[in-house]
């Protein structure tokens, strides 16, 4: 399993013109996940070119252009952590920075908005569709290398990330300057090692804490919770979009789900049931995890940048959906399937 782009799709992808991102691809409502695979390398492009990093930190056209075919070749082909989920994870980040402005207002640095955009590219490199805990269960080679620090797969996509830029004609920050390259290294390492679920739930106190005391741009820490808040709304954005594309979402989540629960009956062991597809039922599922997780995380965003508030009243109606869905489908089809919700 290597990473290989050919130079021809490189020099190619360096000389599209910018395709010019309209205003619904500039909204929340957009959904990127519609977007055709080929077209998302040049969309990366301009992403990075409307935001102005490109030109701030002097980032080379065919440098970007290898780096990010290298990081889209890096993904697997799943139901859901693959190369669609960095990309959607990637614009939501790209909707923070712009309609948000926390590099414009101080909250963020423009090192730490470059960071930010490259690290969702790059956050669940070469994943494999299962969980740490299955990881170290099945005593996994990643396992083996990283068990011991935690965040098995997540120290694997630090890795992968590093080693993108340490690939020859893909190091993005090559022009930044020696104390801004170790600090860039430092950040990515902090942002992708944040969205280890575990550590997420370990520092939500935190975030509430940042909001009663309010934030401080000129606080290093500050900024830091920011950072990883950001990165795990960009992990979860999927869930404010409309109705039928976040449940469509939620589906293929499951898909990876079920998939690990069928992988550890195999090997004799019992999945939770959120794996089990015999026993899982979706909506109940999807109601824990919009209050354990995804409101808890959207509601410290909203609280600290008012104009993120829209994304909460939209996560509130999809709660609605799934609570329909879960009355209609509390008993499972009789052949014992997994209810789907089809409520639109
Ligand atoms: C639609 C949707 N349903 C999910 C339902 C359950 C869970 C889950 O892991 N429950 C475990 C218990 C202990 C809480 C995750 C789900 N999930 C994620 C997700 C988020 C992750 O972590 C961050 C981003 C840091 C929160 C990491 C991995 C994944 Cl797959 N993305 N979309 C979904
Ligand atoms: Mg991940």
């Amino acid at each position: 399993y290597h990473m290989e782009v050919r130079a021809e799709d490189i020099l190619r992808l360096a000389q599209t013109a910018v395709p010019a991102l309209n205003e619904q691809f500039c909204s929340f409502e957009f959904f990127p996940r519609d977007i055709p695979d080929d077209e998302t390398p040049a969309l990366v492009l301009a992403m990075f070119d409307d935001l102005g990093l490109t030109q701030r930190w002097r980032i080379r056209r065919d440098v970007l252009a290898k780096a990010v075919l290298l990081a889209k070749k890096g993904y697997r082909d799943l139901p859901y952590h693959n190369w669609t989920h960095a990309f959607s994870v990637t614009h939501f980040a790209f909707l923070l920075l712009k309609n948000l402005k926390p590099m414009e207002l101080g909250y963020l640095t423009e090192l730490e908005g470059l960071a930010l955009l490259f690290s969702c590219i790059c956050h669940d490199l070469d994943h494999r569709g299962t969980t740490n805990s299955f990881q170290v269960k099945a005593d996994t080679v990643l396992a083996e290398l990283y068990s011991s620090a935690g965040s098995v797969m997540e120290m694997h996509h630090l890795t992968q990330t590093i080693r993108i830029l340490n690939t020859d004609g893909c190091n993005i920050f090559q022009n930044l300057i020696e104390e801004e390259y170790k600090q860039m290294l430092c950040l990515i390492k902090e942002i992708i090692l944040g969205t280890d679920l575990a550590k997420h739930l370990s520092i939500v106190e935190e975030y509430n804490q940042l909001v009663t005391t309010g934030f401080d741009k000129d606080n290093d820490y500050h900024r830091k919770l920011l950072l990883t808040l950001f990165m795990t709304c960009c992990d979860l954005s999927d869930q404010t979009k409309a109705w039928p594309l976040s449940k469509k979402t939620a589906v293929l989540v499951y898909e990876e789900f079920f998939t690990q629960g069928d992988q550890e009956k195999e090997k004799g062991s019992k999945p939770i049931e959120m794996m089990d597809r015999e026993k899982a039922c979706i909506p109940k599922l999807q109601l824990q995890f919009l209050d354990d997780i995804v409101l808890p995380t959207y509601k410290v965003l909203g609280s600290l940048m008012g104009e993120a508030r829209v994304l909460i009243d939209i996560l509130q109606r999809n709660y609605a959906c799934w609570q329909k869905a879960s009355e209609i489908f509390t008993s499972r089809w009789p052949e014992g399937g997994v209810s789907i919700c089809i409520l639109e």
